[in-house]
């Protein structure tokens, strides 16, 4: 039997400011499976990940998700400035009801660096806190966006082993990445073929929000 899809995206148009970027982006995404979004900058993979995430609504269509949710990470990493690395995955764990935070530490090589203030990172630590957070969510659906920006090789490569275990547990990503992961499990999206005609389309409830 197939199992239920952890997302499902159905016909969605998802833009900016009442511009339409992508249209009628169909797919769904069951457990253990990947989806890796491609296409030229500015095409709207961004956009399509933030409207996934509920970070702003779609111009059209239906996102349906599993009850648990979804775990995002975006360009920003969403850390604690002062707070150290173990206290920036603990706070995260206890929003999610979680309290073990050693796999996560040890999953992205962060355990010579859990006392340390989160400020005090370097661009790469910063993103390896960043998807450490993941694991600690405990979502099955991961959403990402970038996720191996300022990563060495090493620390691709422990990304890489991080995302094969959660599908191999059950979980599913969608991943906006232009880096080979070689993760035999993910499926390529141009979305490019969505591109939706440069139409302005009535904002339907005015909300947008300034460029960050
Ligand atoms: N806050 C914003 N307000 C208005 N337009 C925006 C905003 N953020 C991005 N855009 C525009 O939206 C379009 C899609 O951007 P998006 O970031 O989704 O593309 P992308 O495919 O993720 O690009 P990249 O590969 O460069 O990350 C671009 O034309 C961009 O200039």
């Amino acid at each position: 039997m197939t199992a239920e899809p952890l997302l499902s995206v159905a016909g969605v148009t998802v833009g900016r400011g009442g511009i339409a970027f992508l249209g009628q982006v169909s797919f769904d995404l069951r457990p253990g499976e990947a989806l890796v979004l491609r296409g030229p900058n500015g095409v709207g993979k961004t956009t399509l990940l933030r409207t996934i995430a509920g970070l702003q609504p779609p111009m059209a269509g239906r996102i349906v998700m599993a009850e648990d949710g979804a775990a995002y990470a975006g360009h920003a990493d969403g850390i604690k400035a002062t707070l150290t690395v173990r206290e920036n995955l603990l706070f995260w764990a206890r929003i999610h009801g979680r309290s073990d935070v050693a796999p996560a530490l040890a999953a992205m090589d962060l355990e010579a660096l859990a006392d340390r203030p989160a400020q005090n990172l370097s661009a790469g630590q910063k993103r390896r806190l960043g998807l450490a957070r993941l694991l600690v969510t405990g979502r099955r659906l991961w959403l990402l966006d970038e996720p191996t920006v300022s990563l060495d090789t090493r620390s691709v490569g422990l990304f890489a082993q991080l995302a094969r275990a959660h599908l191999r547990s059950g979980g599913a990503a969608v991943m906006a990445t232009h880096i080979d992961l070689g993760l035999d499990e993910a499926r390529i999206l141009d979305v490019s073929q969505y591109r939706a005609s440069a139409m302005a389309m009535p904002a339907t409830d005015g909300f947008d929000e300034a460029f960050a």
